[in-house]
Order: structure tokens, then C-alpha cells, then sequence
């Protein structure tokens, strides 16, 4: 297989033994090490690609919540969610696409938890194949072009991996070959309206995302005005994505008046939920993924 040569994963139990988290899990969790082989002018490294997933009762949200679920009830509808849609997804990959500040790191990472799946977040490979601490500095240093060809051997390398759940960048759906990789697992796109990305970028700051980092008195109306103009252009590309978890439809059936009310485990429920909508229809577990 094209990628095999540079990647090489092993799965391993994280700590001493088994968890017992907030989802009453008993199986153990996961990591990996990847060795990604980086793009033609970045050596490849050897990674620790699967950052262990936190128990889900411990991860910050941008809101300050030290828990992502707010109750119980949330925790385990989570839990029985995976259970219906395991059997079916049969060890293919989730790759989240959607724009900058849309959720994929915060909702891939509950995925992988409640899945027990590795998580990886495109960005950070990158980040380790070109060996530069940060997005930014590798858009700085080198290119967007760069940048997007380390993405691009990210993503191919992954592909051919099972069991992983993959954050990929705002933008990598540009690229078709990408979908090419992506295409051999399940694309979920979060559908988040561009007021409430703004407020999130806002929120937490650019530095992180070179695309958006620009001086501004108003760093809400520049975030807004630029996530406008990239929306606009990839608009058909997000729309590949296999399954579409719009955040306002998801809130109006919960009776929420704004998106914000909506939880990371609400739009992960929805997400898995709209994963074996998707699963069901395709009759995925008979088919192309006999051979894991
Ligand atoms: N459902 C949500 N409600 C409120 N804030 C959120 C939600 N999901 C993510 N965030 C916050 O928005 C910011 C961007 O989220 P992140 O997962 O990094 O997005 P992406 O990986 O798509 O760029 C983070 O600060 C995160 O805590
Ligand atoms: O939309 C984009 O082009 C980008 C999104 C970023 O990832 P997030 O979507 O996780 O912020 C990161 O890959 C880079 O800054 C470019
Ligand atoms: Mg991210």
C-alpha cells in the first residue's frame, strides 16, 4: 500500500488498566503511535500521533466547562448512541471537515473516547512531520502551500489506518485528492453558523489560526468577514462530506433558541446519530469494509 512505508501504528492500553469514566466505559483506552512520513521537503518523524483522549468529564470547553456532558443522562444517551453505530461503521475511520472553530478537535476527541477509537488531529501531525511547535509558525516560515502538501501525506498516511477518529484542518477539503483519503473513511461535516464561529475565534484568539490572524479593534468582525469569504469559496467542497450535522437544525429540534446552547456531547450524539442514518442506507457493514 502507497503509505505503508512511512507509517506504522501500534495501539496500546493508556496507564495501568482499565477505565471506568464518566460513560462507565470497561475497555481500555487507546493510543497510538503513527509514524507519518512528512512532505517531500520535511523529513519524516518518528510521532507520537494519538494524544491519550482525556475521560470526557475532564476536558475544558471554550465556555469553561470542566465537564462536556451536563448530565448524566447526556453521558449515557452518548454511550448507547456508539453502541447502536459500532457494529455498523465495522472499524472505518470518522474524519470531521467543517470550518475554523467549527468543533472537529472538541467533538472528535468525545468520538474517539465513546467510540474507543484513536484520535488524531491532522494539524498536530503536521505540526510533528515538519517538527515546528505550531500551524502558524509553519505558515510563517514556509507556506500555506507547504502546509498543505504536510497535509495532504498526513492524510494519505492515515488512510489506510482503521479505528481512528481524524480532526482534520478547516481546510483541507480543498484539496480533491484529500477526499480521495478521506473517501475511505466517513466524512462528518459540522455545519456551524458563521456568527457562532466568530464568537468562538473571538473568543479564544487567533494566534492559532494564521488564516484569521490579522490586527484588528474588532476581532469579531474581522473573524466574521474572513470565515465569510472562505466559506463562500468551499462551500462545494465541505459538501462532499458524507453527513452534514448542521448545529441550527440540531438546536431548533431541541427547542434551543441559539446554537450556543448546544452542548460538544449533543453535536457528538447527532453526529453518531447521523453516522448510522448514513450506514444503514449505504449497508456498510456488508459491504466495502470486509476486509478490516
Ligand atoms: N459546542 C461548542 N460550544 C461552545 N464552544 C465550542 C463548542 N465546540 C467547540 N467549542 C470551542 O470552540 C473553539 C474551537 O473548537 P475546535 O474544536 O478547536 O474547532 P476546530 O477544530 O473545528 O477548529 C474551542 O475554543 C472550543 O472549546
Ligand atoms: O481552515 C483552514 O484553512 C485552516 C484551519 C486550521 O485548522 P482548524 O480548522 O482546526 O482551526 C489549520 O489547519 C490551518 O490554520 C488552516
Ligand atoms: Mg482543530
Amino acid at each position: 500500500m502507497e503509505a505503508a512505508a512511512g507509517l506504522a501504528m501500534q495501539s496500546r492500553a493508556v496507564g495501568a488498566g482499565r477505565r471506568s469514566g464518566a460513560l462507565g466505559g470497561d475497555r481500555p483506552a487507546r493510543a497510538a503511535t503513527l509514524r507519518v512520513g512528512g512532505p517531500a521537503a520535511a523529513p519524516a518523524l518518528r510521532v507520537r500521533g494519538a494524544r491519550p483522549v482525556a475521560p470526557l468529564c475532564c476536558v475544558q470547553t471554550s465556555r469553561g466547562h470542566q465537564s462536556l456532558h451536563n448530565s448524566v443522562d447526556e453521558a449515557l444517551l452518548l454511550k448507547r448512541k456508539a453502541e447502536e453505530v459500532q457494529f455498523e461503521l465495522n472499524g472505518r475511520c470518522i474524519y470531521l471537515v467543517g470550518m475554523m472553530g467549527s468543533g472537529k478537535s472538541t467533538v472528535g476527541k468525545i468520538l474517539a473516547e465513546v467510540l474507543g477509537y484513536s484520535y488524531f488531529d491532522s494539524d498536530s501531525l503536521v505540526e510533528q512531520a515538519v517538527g515546528m511547535p505550531s500551524v502558524a509558525q509553519i505558515f510563517k516560515v514556509h507556506s500555506e502551500a507547504f502546509f498543505r502538501d504536510s497535509e495532504s501525506s498526513v492524510l494519505r498516511d492515515l488512510s489506510s489506518m482503521h479505528r481512528l477518529v481524524v480532526a482534520t484542518g478547516g481546510g483541507a477539503v480543498i484539496r480533491p485528492v484529500n477526499w480521495r483519503y478521506m473517501k475511505k473513511g466517513l466524512s462528518i461535516m459540522l455545519d456551524v453558523p458563521l456568527d457562532a464561529l466568530a464568537k468562538r475565534i473571538a473568543q479564544v484568539g487567533t494566534a492559532s489560526r494564521p488564516l484569521l490572524d490579522q490586527p484588528s479593534a474588532d476581532p469579531y468582525t474581522a473573524a466574521f468577514t474572513k470565515l465569510s469569504l472562505l466559506a463562500e469559496q468551499r462551500g462545494d467542497a465541505y459538501a462532499n462530506a458524507d453527513v452534514r450535522v448542521s448545529l441550527e437544525e440540531l438546536a431548533a429540534k431541541k427547542g434551543h433558541d441559539d446554537v450556543s446552547q448546544l452542548t460538544p456531547t449533543d453535536i457528538a450524539v447527532e453526529a453518531l446519530q447521523k453516522i448510522k442514518n448514513f450506514v444503514t442506507e449505504h449497508s456498510m457493514a456488508s459491504g466495502p469494509f470486509d476486509d478490516l
